[in-house]
């Protein structure tokens, strides 16, 4: 054959491939432009981005992409397709992105539950989760530990009655230390907590920056390596503090100590979370045990996940309860008439009985949930949707916030009328229909669904019954929002709150 055909050939199959290649219909989008257009998109704001995808999905429909990069990023902001593709097509919709290889170390090459991609690591961890810690009667043995959080809470609380507290700040200390105490076993002084915390913290609000490894990792790497080190150094600072803490459970473990009995120390001894994940064996590699890296990648995560998604939807219900006080005044009375007026903390078990408590918790969870976004889908094979190419490399998420204040579902969907779900409940997980999804649904649904419903439900109810929660004098709730790792309140709640009955009461 002579070359200049053999090289004619040769240009026209390539052209040919990737006119086909490129002729994959994506879901539409707006034009991107390479490099520009990326970098701008990087550069917004979370809020800007929420009303742009709002812009978006009203302008190209109910599925759309956005490039950044050469990435696909698709969104779903419709009810009955994100039925359709996580719940029918559920078992290829449920795997994750691979993350940037600079931020690989973060999750230890997705070693955790959240990243783990959809295979067998990612079923044993889960249901290690799940069977071990999350499981409604594991939850109950932690009970002891609520009534120890919700005291050590209250008595802050009323320490600051006479002035205006802003709770926040509070609220997720509870959260954490409950969640500490699931985690290691231990009921841990408040400076040892708050030392995790700020540690948790740091990192957490730090893994924003490392977005810009997304976008050309070959050059970003270099470009902002202090930024790697930085995660790199907070991430040895978490491990010095759990150290001792993996080596005491560590220790307890080998000593054969029956778990059904008190430890040396005086408390019961329950099994953590930890203990859990001292007991794995990793089946698919020679049934090796977790490394210590692994079991601080997957305790943090614990904490992480429970601490401000539940303290956020604490406070945006709180800051609800102090701006209606017809529904303070409702839960109030559903609540003296189910556990009384007597002088003790109201029981896991009373809540079961209070209706309207339930349907505030509800309320609050579909008006302000606290991720407005689940965590980043991927399909674990390419798939045709509405006619559209879902590629393997595209990063899919849903409008969690714009489902649960669809208009076609929730009357008047803007305001808090917790009565909605008194007349008639939902299912949150979404199994039939999606009506909100506050905890995303299908496979990757939030494993800690349950506790964060009990702990809410128990938080409020207890709150109420303390304290009367009225505005500052002068200073209406606002109740705008602020993307941060959770959607917050722009102006933190502030509130002035009277002791409902006194200190020798609750003695
Ligand atoms: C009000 C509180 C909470 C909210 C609103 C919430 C919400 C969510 C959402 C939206 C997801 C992503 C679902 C998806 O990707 O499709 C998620 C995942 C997850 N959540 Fe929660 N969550 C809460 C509390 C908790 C608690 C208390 C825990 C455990 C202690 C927890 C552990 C997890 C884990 C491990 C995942 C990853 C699941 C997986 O990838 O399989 N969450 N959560």
């Amino acid at each position: 054959m002579e070359l200049w055909l053999f090289i004619l050939i040769t240009i026209s199959f390539f052209i040919t491939f990737f006119f086909f290649k490129n002729k994959k219909k994506l879901p539409p989008g707006p034009l991107s432009v390479p490099i520009i257009g990326s970098l701008l998109w990087l550069r917004r704001s979370p809020a800007d981005i929420e009303s742009v995808l709002r812009d978006l999905h009203s302008k190209y429909g109910p599925i759309f992409t956005v490039h950044v990069g050469s990435h696909p990023f698709i969104f779903i902001l419709d009810r009955s397709l994100a039925h359709k593709v996580l719940i029918e097509h559920g078992a290829v919709f449920s795997d994750r992105p691979p993350p940037p290889p600079a931020t690989r170390f973060l999750s230890m090459n997705q070693h955790n539950v959240s990243s783990s991609p959809y295979g067998p690591l990612w079923r044993l961890l889960r249901r290690n989760l799940i069977s071990e810690i999350l499981h409604p009667s594991r939850v109950k043995l932690f009970s002891h530990g609520r009534e120890w959080v919700l005291d050590l809470l209250l008595s802050k609380l009323h320490l600051q009655s006479s002035s205006v507290v802003t709770a926040m700040d509070s609220f997720r200390f509870a959260m954490f230390s409950l969640l500490v105490l699931m985690c290691f076993g231990e009921k841990l002084g408040e400076d040892a907590i708050k030392a995790i915390e700020s540690a948790q913290r740091d990192l957490l609000l730090y893994t924003s920056k490392l977005n810009v490894f997304s976008f050309a990792p070959a050059i970003t790497k270099h470009l902002f390596r202090h930024r790697w080190t930085t995660a790199f150094e907070m991430r040895r600072r978490q491990k010095e503090l759990y150290t001792p803490l993996m080596t005491a459970r560590k220790e307890h473990k080998n000593t054969s100590i029956n778990p059904d009995v008190d430890d040396p120390h005086g408390d019961r001894y329950v099994y953590s979370y930890l203990d859990s994940l001292l007991d794995i064996k990793l089946a698919e590699e020679n049934c090796r045990v977790l490394t210590d890296d692994e079991l601080v990648v997957l305790c943090s995560e614990f904490l992480n996940a429970g601490t401000d998604t539940t303290a956020t939807a604490l406070e945006w219900i709180m800051a609800n309860v102090v701006k209606y006080p017809n529904v303070q005044a409702k839960m109030r009375e559903e609540i003296e008439r189910v556990a009384g007026d007597g002088s003790e903390v109201i029981k896991e078990e009373e809540l079961q009985r209070m209706v309207y408590v339930k349907a505030v918790v509800m309320e609050g969870l579909r008006r302000h949930p606290p991720a407005h976004l689940v965590l980043p889908h991927s399909v674990s094979e390419e798939i045709v949707v509405e006619g559209y190419v879902i590629p393997k490399n595209a990063s899919i998420n849903f409008g969690v916030a714009e489902m649960g204040w669809d208009g076609k579902v929730w009357e008047k969907p803007m305001e808090f009328r917790p009565e909605r779900f008194v007349e008639e409940g939902v299912d949150v997980t979404g199994s039939r229909e999606i009506k909100m999804m506050p905890f995303g649904v299908g496979r990757r649904i939030c494993p800690g669904l349950g506790l964060a419903v009990l702990h809410l439900e128990y938080f409020v109810a207890n709150l109420v019954r303390e304290f009367e929660w009225r505005e500052v004098e002068g200073e209406e709730v606002d109740l705008a929002e602020k993307p941060e790792f959770t959607v917050v309140m722009k102006h933190p709640l502030r509130a002035r709150i009277i002791p409902r009955r006194s200190a020798a009461a609750r003695a």
